[in-house]
């Protein structure tokens, strides 16, 4: 019998797991074809990422005004050249952190028909497997992953969460809860850096917004100056909040239209603009590109975190920022998340089709 080929909304015969061990040549699907966003570099030089203290923006009559202004301009300023931070001061403990990371890598180590209980389905985003394949033109990612919705809560799948670790659901929804308040503070922080009214950003977000957790594996690659981690993109979230492996890197983004590396920062979470943020900052703050390059020695694995509005709002700029000298950029837009997907596929850049 002929060996499946790879269609659209299959996954490739081999997995990227087999085929890393293997030490296989990745097969051509895998190999980046043109270099619209600059050729794949595993050492362009280190990134100057900002360092913002987040607890700075909690609430409490203890904080040095003038130290909180300065965090705030900061963090208006990180947002609105690099798109990213690394933020300290999250409250979440280093031990946990590494707990985060230690499930994600129990449930990864685990044999390959183990994790295939959890599969993601055919035209199913949640669930666990190689790059999901919407074109015959996509390069596809030296990565697997598992992606899983945490929150609204009745929206989870709890047959794709992992039994095993046994602490594995446990600390997903502990780690998300705790980002969550992370994004939620930073939602307004983000509005007071733009001297707005604190809840100007996440009113549009409404109450019940949703929290997508993916975690990804990107094992040793034989070529890495040919095959991608993950692809040139940007978020489409409001906000991701990623944390990095502890000790491998590869995560780079493109400043400036040069691509740099993103330091390890063990403690910091690194905070991401998404689409959307930018959308509502009308243009003022960047959802950066990025993409993850692989290597032939180590395996690497990254948790990033998406909070998205709830797919029935209607998000837009906010109107006060909206000017002569800053007219509006963006249209007022339902389900972004459709959008995305849908330009995804046909290979388009979804902020710029709902760009006026
Ligand atoms: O692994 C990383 O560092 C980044 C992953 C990423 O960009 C994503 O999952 O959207
Ligand atoms: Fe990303």
């Amino acid at each position: 019998m002929a060996a499946p080929s790879a269609t659209a909304g299959t996954d490739l015969p081999k997995s990227v797991q087999e085929m890393s061990i293997n030490g296989s040549e990745p097969p051509q699907e895998y190999t980046v074809k043109d270099a619209t966003f600059g050729s794949v570099e595993s050492s362009p030089p280190l990134g100057s990422i900002p360092i913002i203290n987040i607890s700075l923006f909690l609430p409490s009559s203890s904080h040095d005004a003038e130290q909180v202004e300065n965090e705030l301009q900061k963090l208006r300023s990180a947002l609105s050249s690099s798109g990213c931070f690394q933020a300290i001061g999250h409250g979440i403990s280093s031990s946990f952190l590494d707990k985060v990371r230690g499930v994600a890598k129990q449930f990864f180590s685990l044999p390959v028909e183990e994790k295939q209980k959890y599969s993601r389905a055919v035209n199913e985003s949640q669930g666990y497997g190689n790059d999901v394949i919407v074109s015959d033109k996509q390069v596809l990612d030296w990565s697997y992953r598992l992606t899983l919705r945490v929150f609204p809560q009745d929206q989870r799948r709890l047959n794709l969460w992992p039994e095993n670790p046994t602490d594995f659901g446990d600390t997903l929804h502990e780690y998300a809860t705790r980002t969550k308040s992370v994004v939620d503070l930073l939602y307004k922080a983000m509005a007071k850096s733009l001297d707005l009214e604190e809840d100007s950003f996440s009113k549009q977000f409404g109450d019940n917004t949703l929290m997508q957790a993916r975690f990804n594996f990107y094992p040793p690659c034989s070529r890495p100056h040919l095959v991608l981690g993950v692809k040139p993109h940007t978020d489409r979230s409001g906000v991701t909040v990623l944390l990095q492996d502890g000790e491998v890197e590869g995560l780079q983004v493109l400043i400036e239209d040069k691509w740099v590396r993103v330091p390890i920062v063990p403690h910091a979470l690194l905070v991401n603009l998404g689409d959307q943020m930018q959308i509502m900052s009308n243009g003022i703050f960047k959802s950066p590109m990025h993409r993850v390059v692989t290597n032939t020695e180590k395996m690497r694995m990254s948790v990033a975190m998406f909070n998205e509005p709830q797919p029935d709002r209607e998000i837009g700029p906010v109107e006060c920022l909206i000017d002569e000298k800053r007219p509006r950029l963006y249209r007022n837009v339902m389900n972004y998340g459709a959008i995305n997907y849908e330009c995804f596929q046909k290979g388009k850049i979804a902020l710029e089709t709902v760009r006026i």
